[in-house]
């Protein structure tokens, strides 16, 4: 499938190194908010972006699969005339960073793997999410994700922030989430581990329910040659979001660290 070009949100400076991040199925770029203050006042030129099927980007009739999201975000580079980038990416996100860390490294600067995995079955689980969705709608999914992208005491202290998140989820095409479903029922980037050479730092949720770190971060950490594994206290899944300082705080180490 040919590439679509993909909502962005471009800020920071003209001249600054580009730091492109990627969301997670059923989110889009307004999930990085917090992300974008911090790094535009150091600098950075921050892009993100609505994966396709999602927000304001292209809905292409799904399956999609890895192959079709990373040949987007190359097409976003040339668009930015950015030989290379820094890539943040959560869960789908990171996904298609472990995508571009094994077929397009010359364009990466650096990878920062939020809260994902390289293997994240059952497939049939996708298969029936992505058949629900079809059916009924994002509304369908919308509560039991947001459950899991955030923990029990952050949705108690912060009822305003997830009813934000279900309205998130619940705004996503039907069949642009069902399509992006599909690419990961079909994933196994467990062979593309060791092809990695991006300097690659991996951040896990230490209570994220949907990719914990044993044994989805850690499998990662322990596949890409020279990464780490750093698991942040009190985040669910979305743990970008749920603990913006601390995940903020690793990602500007991995991006400065490659300048
Ligand atoms: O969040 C993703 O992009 C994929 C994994 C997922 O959907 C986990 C969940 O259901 O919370």
């Amino acid at each position: 499938m040919s590439s679509v070009r993909v909502h962005r949100v471009v800020e920071g400076p003209e001249a600054g190194p580009v730091v492109v991040f990627s969301s997670s199925i059923g989110s889009d770029h307004r999930m990085w908010e917090p992300q974008v203050a911090p790094l535009t006042e150091r600098g950075f030129r921050v892009v993100r972006y609505d994966t396709r099927g999602h927000g304001a980007s292209p809905v292409p009739p799904g399956p999609y699969d890895l192959a079709d999201l990373g040949g987007d975000v190359l097409g976003l580079l040339d668009d930015l005339g950015a030989e290379r980038a820094h890539f943040v990416g959560l869960s789908l996100g990171g996904m298609t960073g472990m995508w571009l860390g094994a077929h397009a490294a010359d364009r990466l600067a650096s990878l920062t793997l939020c809260c994902t995995s390289a293997l994240l079955g059952p497939p049939e689980m996708w298969a029936d999410r992505a058949r629900t969705v079809r059916a009924e709608g994002t509304g369908a999914v919308a509560e039991a994700s947001v459950g899991r992208w955030v923990t029990p005491g952050y949705a108690q202290a912060h009822p305003d922030q997830v009813a934000y998140l279900r309205e998130m989820v619940e705004s996503q095409p039907d069949e642009g989430y069902a399509g992006c479903c599909e690419v990961i029922e079909r994933m196994d980037l467990t062979g593309d581990l060791p092809k990695i050479s991006v300097p690659t730092l991996v951040i896990a949720g230490a209570d994220d329910p949907s990719t914990p770190a044993d044994p989805h971060g850690q499998a990662i950490a322990d596949g890409i040659p020279g990464s780490r594994l750093e698991v942040v206290a009190s985040a669910a899944h979305l743990g970008s979001y749920e603990q913006p300082e601390e995940f903020t705080r690793l990602i500007l180490e991995r991006i400065t660290e490659e300048q």
